[in-house]
């Protein structure tokens, strides 16, 4: 919900559809990511004849498996454009049951009046301190144990402290090299994790786990399907002596957090905004988290620069976050404009201007 106390708004919602390229795509045990589509969303505050208009831009990526299907997205996003008119309320309304869109739409407003009040977004967002620079992960693809290596080499060398690898489209046993290879090349300092994207059954993710522990792997993503919440407790208590923790994300979508806290399944949540519905709902969950002493982990859907920095600045609007998966945009050959979080020594540097901080996109 907006607040009714904010000024008066006289809104316009206008979007159009967008494709981009990855330049390498992203090889998961879920299917290969080789381009993402969407619609890019501004939304402009239409000043009366005192002052001038206040524009914000939102970003609705659907991604299968993970939102709605385009189509839906599209069909809320029609809805959300008549909505509008009425103001933000009616317009967040409109797109209350599909994410991407909804996701647009909150970012959109977010965008727009942390712009009227010229605070940076994450500070609009969460009221807190000023937050230079988010820790970040390098999001490494399943490819070969050579590629693996020569992609994490190439991170560290670039100043990732953190290495997230893709797993589970071959056998345990090959993965456990591909980690075993990354390990030895990037040396003991940097951090590793591994995301399965559910391929494991519980034998082959307790196998994952012994071996992983030995290789000093941090995190262990979704080692199992969604479904099994049971599993990955027990996982999870056999990993405790260990310095693998259990990650969910898939999960975090199909139980909530409740049902994860409840049934002890995770240490950490993944919350990728766009999934959730925006990052005013990520926002929520992520202090419900906190709150219940588990580590929420902010990542991407591999999304252009409006979502991405909407990202970014929902992660530093987290206390302590961990390090996140924000470092996508060099997936993308292409974009939806001019990047403006530089990412420098593992961390992305934040934006410090008005709103997000994504300027041009609606002009390119
Ligand atoms: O977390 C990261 O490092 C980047 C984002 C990422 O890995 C993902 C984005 C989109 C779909 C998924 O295959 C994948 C994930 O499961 O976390
Ligand atoms: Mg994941």
């Amino acid at each position: 919900m907006v607040d009714d106390a904010s000024p008066e708004w006289n809104l316009e919602l206008e979007y159009r559809p967008f494709s981009l390229e990855l330049e390498t795509p992203l090889e998961t045990a879920d299917g290969t990511i080789e381009h993402r589509e969407g619609f890019l969303v501004k939304l402009t505050d239409v000043a009366g004849d005192d002052g001038s208009d206040t524009v914000g831009y939102g970003e609705a990526a659907p991604l299968p498996g993970w939102t709605e299907s385009p189509a839906d997205c599209e069909a809320a996003l029609a809805r959300a454009k008549e909505a509008a008119r009425d103001g933000p309320n009616e317009a967040l309304e409109a797109v209350e049951e599909q994410v991407a869109a909804r996701h647009a739409v909150a970012l959109a407003l977010a965008d727009l009046g942390a712009t009227r009040e010229a605070t940076p977004l994450y500070r609009y967002v969460g009221k807190g301190p000023m937050i230079g620079r988010v820790p970040v992960n390098a999001t490494i693809g399943d490819g070969s144990p050579g590629e693996t290596a020569g992609a994490a080499t190439d991170a560290v060398d670039r100043g990732f402290q953190c290495c997230k690898l893709k797993a589970g489209r071959r056998t345990v046993a090959a993965d456990v090299e591909r980690v075993r290879r990354v390990r030895d090349a990037v040396g003991d300092d940097v951090e590793l994790r591994v995301d399965a994207n559910e391929a494991w059954t519980y034998e082959e993710a307790m196998r994952a786990i012994e071996e992983f522990a030995a290789l000093d792997v941090a995190v262990l993503e979704q080692p199992l399907p969604a479904g099994a919440l049971e599993g990955h407790a027990d996982l999870r208590e056999a990993a405790a002596d260990t310095p693998v923790s259990i990650a969910l994300d898939e999960g975090v979508l199909e139980h909530g957090v409740d049902a994860i806290c409840e049934t002890r399944a995770a240490d950490a949540l993944v919350l990728k905004p766009m999934a959730l519905g925006g990052i005013d709902v990520a926002r929520k969950v992520a202090a419900w988290v906190q709150e219940l002493d588990l580590t929420p982990i902010v990542t991407t859907t591999i999304d252009g620069v409006v979502a991405r920095t909407g990202a970014v600045h929902l992660a530093a609007s987290i206390p302590d976050v961990p390090a996140c998966g924000l470092a996508t945009g060099e997936f993308l050959a292409e974009d939806l404009g001019t990047d403006p979080v530089l990412m420098e020594k593992g961390a992305a540097v934040v934006p410090q201007t008005k709103g997000l901080g994504v300027e041009g996109v609606w002009e390119a």
